[in-house]
Formats: C-alpha cells, sequence, structure tokens
C-alpha cells in the first residue's frame, strides 16, 4: 500500500543515530543542506523526470538532454544558485551531458593551463555559458599515448597565428564529450611546431562553430561518433569527432602557463614540470574517485534495500520466507560492497585535500608533491572505478531477475558507469604510472631522499634493495606483477585513510562504531580475497588466515541489523536512484507490476506485426507453404 513504510522493521532495528550518518556522509553540515535541499528540488520538478528515457529514440533522447541542460541552466539563473548548488543540481539531474566537459574539463584546462590574461577573457565567457567547451585530446589513432597525438600547432610568424591541422586520418579528434552536436569551442591538444622544431603537446583554444548560426567554421568538420554502450545511457551525450583543415587561431589562444610562443617565433619552457599540461586529467581523476563512491552507493543502496524485502524460501510451518538479506552468501557479497561505498567516499575526501595542497604548491613553484599526486589520483581513480563498475554488475545480480528490469536502475546505471574505467585514463595504464612511481621510490631506497606521505611504509621493507637487482629483467617484462603490487599500494592508501578517518572526532550515537565495522570489513575482505599473497609471503599464517575469517562473519552479523539505516544514511530521494527495487518505503512488487503496463509494447493488447507474422504462422500457412 501507498504510504506504508515495508521496510520500517528493518529502521527500527538500527543502533546508531542515522541524522548524524548523512552529515558524515555528506561531508558537513552545510554540504548535507546544499545536497538535502538540491535533491529534493530536482526530485519535485517534473522537468527533470527520468522515468522515460529507455523508451526514447537516440534523436529524441539527444534532444530531451539538450531541454533538460537549458532548464537545469536557466532553474540555475532564476535561482541563483551557488556555483555549489549548481554543480549539486547538475549532478542529480543524472544525465550525462555536454555540460559535463564544459565544467568538469574545459574551464578546469583554462583555469590549469591559461595565464592570468587568459583566464580572464576566456573565463568570463565560459561562466556566463555563452561560448560551451569542450576537451579535445584523444585521437582516432591515440588516447592512451598523448605523446603520440598527432593533431599539429604551426606557428606562422607572418600572421602571428597557429595552423591547426588534422593531417592523417587517425589524428581526428575522437571522443571529446559535447563535441559533436553541441561545443562551440575545444581546447584542442596537438603537437607545437616552431620554426620547423617539435616541442610536444599543447593546449589550444579553437573555435569550432559560429556563435550566430552553430554552423561549423571553415576548415572545421565536426559531427557525433555514434551510439554508444547500452540503450539510454551515454547515449544522452554527444561524444564527437572532429577534423581540422589548416585552422588558423591567433597566438594568444595556445595555453601559455607551461610553455609560451612569443611574436618572435621563440619558444619558452617556464620552469614548471612540462607535465602540467596534463594537469587538467589529474583533477578529473580525483573527482572521479568521489563520483565512485556515489555510483556505489547507489547500487548497494538499491541491493540493500531490495534485499531486505525479498523473500526467497526457509517458510517454516506457513510463516513468511526468509530475507535473502539473512542469507550469509547474500552478506558475503554485499556488505563488503557497502564497506566499499563509505571507503570510496572517504579516500576521495582525502584525495580532494591533497590536489589542493600540491595546487596550492604549484602556486608557489613548490612541484615537490606532483609526484605522488598524479600516482594517488592515477592509481586510485583505477582501483576505485574497477571495484565500482564490478560493483554495480554484483548489485544487479544480488538483485535476481527483477535486477534485470530497466525499472531496477541498475542496467543504465551500469551502462553509464563503466566507461569510468577507461575514460580519463585507461585502468591498467594508470596503474602502469603507479607502477613507475614505485620503482622509482625503489631505486632512492638507500639513498638521502626518504620516502614521505603515502610511501613512507616503504622505508620499513628493506629487502626491496636487494631486489632493484631485479628490475635488470625490465619494466615491461615484471609489468604484471608491477601492476599488482600497484593496486596493492592503493588499497593500503584506502585502507589507512578509512583508519585516520576515525580517529577523527565522529559525532552521533554509535556513527563511529558502526563506521569501524565498515572500515574492518573492507580490510579484512581484502585480506581475505588476497590471502594468498598474504601467506605466501608470510605476512600472515593460516591461523591468522582462519581468524580473519571468522572475524569477518561476525562482523557481517554486526552490520546486519544496521543495513538499511546505513544505506538511508547516503539520503537519496527516488527520484534520484531511479529504481523501484530501491524505492525508499520498499513497496516494490505494486510498483513494478504498475510500471510493466507502462511499456509502450503494452499499449495494444495485440502486437503490431500480429497480423502480419503471427496469424499466418498459427494459421499453418507459412507451414504449409514450408512442406
Ligand atoms: C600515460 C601517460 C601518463 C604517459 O605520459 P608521458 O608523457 O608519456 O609520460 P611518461 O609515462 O613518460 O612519464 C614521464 C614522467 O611524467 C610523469 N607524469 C606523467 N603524467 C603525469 C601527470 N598527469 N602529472 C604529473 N606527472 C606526470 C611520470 O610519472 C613520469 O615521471 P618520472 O619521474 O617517472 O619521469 C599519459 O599519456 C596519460 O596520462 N595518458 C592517459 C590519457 C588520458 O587520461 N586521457 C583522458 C582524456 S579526457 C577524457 O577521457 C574525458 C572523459 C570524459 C569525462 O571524464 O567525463
Ligand atoms: C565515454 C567516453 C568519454 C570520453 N570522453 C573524452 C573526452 O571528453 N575527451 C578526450 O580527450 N577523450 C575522451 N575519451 C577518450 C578516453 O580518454 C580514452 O579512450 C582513454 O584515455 C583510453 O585510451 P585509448 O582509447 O587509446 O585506449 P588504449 O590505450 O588503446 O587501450 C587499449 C588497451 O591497450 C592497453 N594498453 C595501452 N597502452 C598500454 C601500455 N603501455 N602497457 C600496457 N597496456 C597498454 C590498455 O590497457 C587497453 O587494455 C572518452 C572515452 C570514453 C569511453
Amino acid at each position: 500500500m501507498e504510504g506504508v513504510d515495508h521496510l520500517a522493521h528493518e529502521r527500527n532495528k538500527s543502533e546508531f543515530d542515522v541524522d548524524a550518518m548523512k552529515i558524515v556522509w555528506a561531508g558537513s553540515p552545510h554540504a548535507f543542506d546544499v545536497s538535502d535541499r538540491i535533491s529534493k528540488l530536482v526530485a519535485s520538478d517534473p522537468g527533470f523526470r527520468k522515468d522515460n528515457r529507455s523508451t526514447l529514440s537516440r534523436k529524441e533522447l539527444f534532444k530531451n538532454t539538450l531541454r533538460k541542460a537549458a532548464y537545469a541552466w536557466k532553474t540555475i539563473v532564476d535561482l541563483r544558485l551557488s556555483e555549489e548548488e549548481a554543480a549539486k543540481l547538475r549532478f542529480y539531474v543524472d544525465e550525462p551531458a555536454f555540460t559535463d566537459l564544459h565544467w568538469g574539463m574545459f574551464i578546469p584546462a583554462i583555469k590549469g593551463q591559461g595565464t592570468e590574461e587568459q583566464q580572464q577573457k576566456w573565463l568570463p565567457l565560459a561562466y556566463k555559458m555563452q561560448i560551451i567547451g569542450c576537451y579535445a585530446q584523444t585521437e582516432l589513432g591515440h588516447g592512451s599515448n598523448v605523446q603520440g597525438l598527432e593533431t599539429t600547432a604551426t606557428f606562422d610568424p607572418q600572421t602571428d597565428e597557429f595552423i591547426i591541422h588534422s593531417p592523417t586520418l587517425t589524428s581526428s579528434k575522437w571522443w571529446p564529450g559535447g563535441l559533436g552536436k553541441v561545443a562551440t569551442h575545444a581546447i584542442a591538444y596537438a603537437r607545437l611546431i616552431v620554426g620547423g622544431r617539435e616541442h610536444g603537446v599543447n593546449g589550444f583554444i579553437v573555435q569550432l562553430r559560429s556563435l550566430e548560426d552553430h554552423s561549423p567554421l571553415l576548415g572545421i568538420t565536426v559531427g557525433d561518433i555514434g551510439m554508444k554502450f547500452g540503450n539510454g545511457a551515454y547515449n544522452t551525450m554527444d561524444n564527437g569527432v572532429l577534423r581540422f583543415d589548416h585552422v588558423r587561431i591567433p597566438r594568444n589562444q595556445m595555453l601559455m602557463r607551461v610553455s609560451q610562443v612569443t611574436c618572435e617565433g621563440k619558444y619558452k619552457q617556464s620552469d614548471v614540470p612540462r607535465q602540467l599540461v596534463y594537469g587538467t586529467m589529474v583533477y578529473v581523476r580525483q573527482t572521479i574517485v568521489a563520483d565512485a563512491s556515489c555510483a556505489l552507493s547507489r547500487a548497494v543502496c538499491i541491493a540493500t534495500r531490495y534485499s531486505a524485502v525479498r523473500r526467497q524460501f526457509g517458510s517454516q510451518n506457513g510463516g513468511p520466507e526468509t530475507q535473502v538479506i539473512d542469507y550469509k552468501t547474500q552478506q558475503s557479497r554485499l556488505f563488503p560492497l557497502l564497506a566499499s561505498a563509505y571507503a570510496f567516499r572517504f579516500i576521495g575526501e582525502w584525495l580532494k585535500w591533497l590536489y589542493a595542497d600540491v595546487t596550492q604548491r604549484l602556486q608557489a613553484n613548490d612541484f615537490s608533491t606532483l609526484p605522488e599526486a598524479h600516482a594517488c589520483t592515477a592509481g586510485l581513480k583505477s582501483l576505485t572505478t574497477t571495484a565500482t563498475a564490478d560493483g554495480i554488475e554484483e548489485c544487479r545480480k544480488l538483485c535476481g531477475g527483477h535486477g534485470y528490469l530497466c525499472s531496477s536502475g541498475l542496467p543504465e546505471l551500469f551502462a553509464v558507469y563503466v566507461p569510468a574505467c577507461t575514460y580519463e585514463g585507461d585502468n591498467t595504464v594508470l596503474l602502469l604510472q603507479v607502477a613507475r612511481f614505485l620503482m622509482k621510490t625503489v631505486s632512492q631506497l638507500g639513498s638521502s631522499k626518504k620516502p614521505v606521505g603515502t610511501i613512507a611504509y616503504m622505508t620499513r621493507v628493506e629487502h626491496l634493495m636487494q631486489c632493484r637487482c631485479g628490475v635488470q629483467r625490465g619494466f615491461a617484462e615484471l609489468s604484471v606483477d608491477l601492476v599488482e603490487a600497484a593496486v596493492a599500494h592503493c588499497q593500503l592508501i584506502v585502507v589507512s585513510k578509512f583508519i585516520e578517518k576515525l580517529q577523527q572526532e565522529i559525532p552521533g550515537k554509535g556513527v563511529k562504531q558502526q563506521l569501524e565495522v565498515l572500515c574492518n570489513i573492507y580490510a579484512l575482505f581484502l585480506l581475505h580475497k588476497h590471502q594468498g599473497d598474504f601467506l605466501s609471503t608470510g605476512c600472515i599464517t593460516p591461523k591468522h588466515a582462519a581468524l580473519a575469517n571468522d572475524e569477518l562473519r561476525s562482523l557481517y552479523s554486526q552490520v546486519r541489523p544496521n543495513a538499511i539505516a546505513l544505506v538511508d544514511a547516503f539520503n537519496y530521494t527516488d527520484h534520484y536512484l531511479g529504481s523501484i527495487l530501491g524505492c525508499y518505503d520498499g513497496n516494490v512488487y505494486p510498483k513494478l507490476y504498475e510500471a510493466a503496463w507502462k511499456d509502450p509494447l503494452n499499449e495494444s493488447v495485440v502486437p503490431d506485426g500480429y497480423h502480419q507474422y503471427i496469424r499466418p504462422l498459427l494459421k499453418q500457412e507459412i507451414r504449409t507453404a514450408r512442406l
């Protein structure tokens, strides 16, 4: 029945202050207030409905996304929302769109790689959305290998311009979000050529379309690259293809914080690391870690609530069947994911601090923590997105057959999320960057340069000193093992930062105790999963392994009565969850049944095609003809 909380009995079991946990999850009372207010604003506005997406064609879907993006912008302007509130509104609208790349990459690239003068010129236009930008780095032939990009930017001293050109088919820009049909400008990454000499890849602001009629400018060929994984999903985004045919731009449209070209055609490299050209990717990778905790917590919220609603087998004397959340196998699959959602939330908070710290240091030309920031953002982006993509799929399986319905919200969540394992850096390629950082640290052991921060522990692994000779076998040869070491390094960071979080003041009855249970589940689940490595390296004994497994089972029992309250603490509206299985009141079956009849296929009792194909079949007309 509507209005009845079918999960009330679960909520009454909670042993902690859920409202206090909501503040912990949000990060602060202020953050909770903004999040709660904006999520309810979006949920209550029919202009942001999303329950019809799976029935729209690609063109209808895309036009609807444009409508929503424009409506969101009007809402932001009309309500005079702050930057923080506007970002939250775009988050709860929950639809991949060109605005993601405009706000999430185009603007950060100008802020991170533009000079003061360039920022003063371009940021006001971008903030008012008088231009719409995209981040055009990847090409048909190169994505991971940025130094392999082929687009050229040749300086013409006669006209004080750069000539941007796509010399080969594989140099076509390919994938940039927002590029296909909407962006008026791009930050295009190209090989800088001055006086016949190459100076590596740099970013250039290039106008693509007329601000009058949106037609592509002279020398610009641009379009969408076509349908992607899943029906609705990421197809709300116009990932595009772009070719330049000797397009001329003013010299002052090369982003010149890292390198400069003078009007006389002199190339100058600032006294900052060349890798700052990659700074936007570092920024986005740290946001992706926070996004992972959001995506995983959505899936876990759905699977946990449904696991408490679903009953299967176990009826005694005609009594109710067993809630599937009470099966130990269901708990052993679900609760580590619940713990991971919280773990990724806190590592995301720490990474945001690390990024802010390195940004502040860079402003003072202190580059000392840049390598660690690169390794942490790359490694944690890889770790959390892999675990989240796998976790969303596991949550679908935890919901049995109904998890495969679009109305469960899980197929769409999976389809939209999985490219996170690839964009902003293929996850293996990024782990190899971490491995390179770890091996460089090993090579410096014993020198005066002591490892600090997230690699401080390596001073305690003296035996690595001897294995330096092993490196002679070559990084490539050892890369599989090194990637595993990189994952372990990142897991250690996640566990240690979760433990550090617990050492902070955490208000609310029972809140810290619940987080301690989740931290122990996260850590012991990893130890159980990788116990082969721990045993073979002598880090633990078989007895330790057995104790860990026993403790894990005990922890599952401790979290069980609090499971629903722990996912309520995410404070997601039914609108944002977009899932009948995960609805707050747990009134699943009537909603599933009602939703089925809304499918367009049920608009007619007799389906289109019956008279053309089925009736002849049934009437033996086709069978007789064949015989
Ligand atoms: C794989 C990369 C990093 C290789 O870059 P390369 O220039 O070839 O560097 P090396 O591997 O030779 O390393 C040299 C040196 O530089 C350090 N380093 C590398 N990257 C960074 C960095 N970002 N910050 C700081 N330092 C960095 C590295 O550690 C070495 O240091 P040493 O001390 O050991 O010498 C590069 O090609 C790369 O990043 N590839 C991935 C491309 C990528 O992520 N593309 C994303 C495109 S945008 C996108 O996908 C958008 C998606 C939409 C959305 O997000 O919604
Ligand atoms: C949905 C989506 C949105 C995107 N949006 C943008 C955007 O807005 N702007 C933009 O510029 N780009 C964008 N991209 C492109 C994205 O950044 C690249 O696809 C990504 O960086 C991976 O590069 P790649 O495609 O070249 O993969 P590849 O490097 O070709 O990967 C293929 C395989 O090769 C392996 N591999 C590659 N190099 C090595 C190595 N050295 N050692 C071992 N294995 C290796 C990889 O691990 C992988 O298994 C987007 C991509 C997607 C899917």
